[in-house]
């Protein structure tokens, strides 16, 4: 049928423009860790950050006492209270989740900081009178998923809005001093002991329970990765070299870019009509926020160049984020023998309806081309931080743990098993079995907590 070839070209297109051998994925990491390297060599150096976190003492498992946590991602915003009580290791946690009014993401910063104060007023408030702080002031750790230039454990200028925030008025400022501000509009007295990424938060969650963690990946609306760097080998750090010889990097890697990435018609056009055009190719390749929308990008251009999907209206089909990742995470784990919820998706997202098993089939192989090629890049990333400090190499023995958080990871069940397949393919079987891969919940919250317990003034 005319239709179905000229669908499966699309399709080939697709596959050939996607490949992600391991020779072109050793490329990859390999320029990710020529990048770092410039990166670490002088502020400006490379298109990825290589941000220092001050953080250069990871958590010891002694922590003790209550902390609260503030959580801003790229979705959903959250306030914790933790309590840590040291080697027992048992950690309570209170939490509120709240998602982000969409029309906070383009306000103004006072009136994000003022929701979040407020929320943070409205928890404390929640709490009644409690008595473990008596005369002692809380202490907050503050999780801010964003590009910030720190410039100490508890101080930073955001450099950058990324994912769908773009707030100017809050750019080059301190986003500690902003929210300390709006606390204090809001009767919350309580100090900001750490200001953290979230990357770092995982990193530092993941090592609370295993002392070989040495990366803290995200992949969630978002991606980014930090690790444990020697101080030394950072020449553009100024600060007094830290007593445990380590400090905590925040790559920003959602900002590399190489000639050698798999980049498709369809990236290119989503990045020329995205919010920040030319930044982040590699988040817009890997994470949950564009993985959807790349494959309806996909679906529009088969139905534009065919009658598969019938005489339908393209409206909906021509609104961008209307198809999400969970959406394609749920056609791609569709186990029906008549592909149905393939079907019901097309149909309540798209107005694509009486699709035939075979067109069902192709769509979820659509899925699996850009879901495999995010996978296999996110391994090449972590392949090139491991290989930048010499891990998981032959004859390192070690054993090197990477914690990864992020709703992507921990829901999309065929994008993780790719990812660790295609470590084991980059690593070759040797050294693949001294990594491991943990899924580590709530960096964000716990891993605040804990580093602003190593920086707690009580
Ligand atoms: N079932 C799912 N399948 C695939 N991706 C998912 C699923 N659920 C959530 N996600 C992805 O995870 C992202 C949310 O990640 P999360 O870590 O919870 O928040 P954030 O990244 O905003 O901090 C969503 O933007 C979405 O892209
Ligand atoms: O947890 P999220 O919202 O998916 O964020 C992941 C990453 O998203 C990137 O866009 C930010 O620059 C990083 O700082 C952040 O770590």
């Amino acid at each position: 049928m005319v239709a179905a070839a000229a669908a499966e070209r699309v399709v080939a297109e697709l596959r050939e423009a996607c490949a992600a051998p391991a020779a072109r994925l050793n490329e990859v990491a390999a320029a990710m860790e020529a990048e770092m390297r410039a990166g670490l060599r002088e502020e400006g150096g490379s298109k990825i950050k290589m941000i220092i976190s001050y953080v250069d003492n990871l958590p010891t498992g002694n922590e003790e006492g209550f902390f609260y946590a503030l959580d801003l991602g790229g979705t959903n915003f959250r306030v914790l209270r933790v309590h840590l009580a040291g080697k027992e290791k048992r950690v309570q946690r209170e939490s509120k989740e709240v998602s982000i009014p969409p029309h906070l993401m383009s306000g103004s910063a006072s009136e994000l900081f003022g929701f979040i104060a407020s929320a943070l007023a409205r928890f404390i408030a929640d709490e009644g009178r409690s008595n473990v702080f008596e005369d002692k002031q809380r202490e907050l750790g503050f999780t801010f998923s964003f590009p910030v230039r720190q410039t100490s454990i508890a101080s930073g200028t955001l450099i950058k809005w990324t994912k769908a925030f773009s707030i100017d008025d809050a750019i080059g400022e301190d986003v500690v001093a902003e929210l300390q501000t709006a606390m204090e509009k809001h009767g919350v007295d309580m100090r900001v002991a750490a200001l953290i990424n979230d990357t770092v938060g995982t990193l530092a969650a993941g090592r609370y329970n295993d002392e070989d963690v040495v990366i803290g990946v995200i992949l969630g609306t978002g991606s980014n990765a930090a690790y444990v760097e020697e101080a030394t080998a950072i020449p553009k750090f100024e600060g007094e070299l830290p007593k445990s010889g380590n400090m905590v990097v925040n790559t920003e890697w959602g900002n590399f870019y190489s000639s050698c990435l798999p980049i498709t018609e369809y990236d290119q056009a989503l990045d020329e009509e995205s919010l920040n055009p030319g930044e982040q190719i590699f988040e817009k390749l890997i994470s949950g926020m564009y993985l959807g929308e790349i494959v309806r990008r996909v679906l529009l251009k088969i139905a534009s160049q065919s009658m598969l999907f019938g005489n339908i209206n393209h409206t909906k089909l021509k609104t961008r984020f209307i198809l999400r990742t969970p959406d394609i995470s749920a056609m791609h784990h569709d186990e029906t023998p008549d592909l149905r919820i393939v079907a019901e998706k097309l149909a309540d997202n798209l107005k694509i309806s009486d699709t035939s098993l075979e067109t069902r089939k192709m769509v979820v192989e659509i899925c699996d081309i850009v879901t495999s090629r995010s996978a296999r890049l996110a391994a090449a990333g972590i392949v090139g931080i491991l290989r930048k400090i010499g891990r998981a190499v032959p004859g390192d023995e070690r054993r090197s743990v990477i914690a990864i958080d992020g709703g992507l990871f921990e829901h999309y069940a065929e994008f993780r098993q790719c990812l660790e397949s295609t470590l084991v393919e980059l690593l070759g079987k040797e050294a693949s079995r001294s990594v491991a891969v943990k899924l580590t919940k709530d960096g964000s919250g716990l891993g605040a907590a804990l580093i602003a317990a190593a920086h707690s003034q009580h």
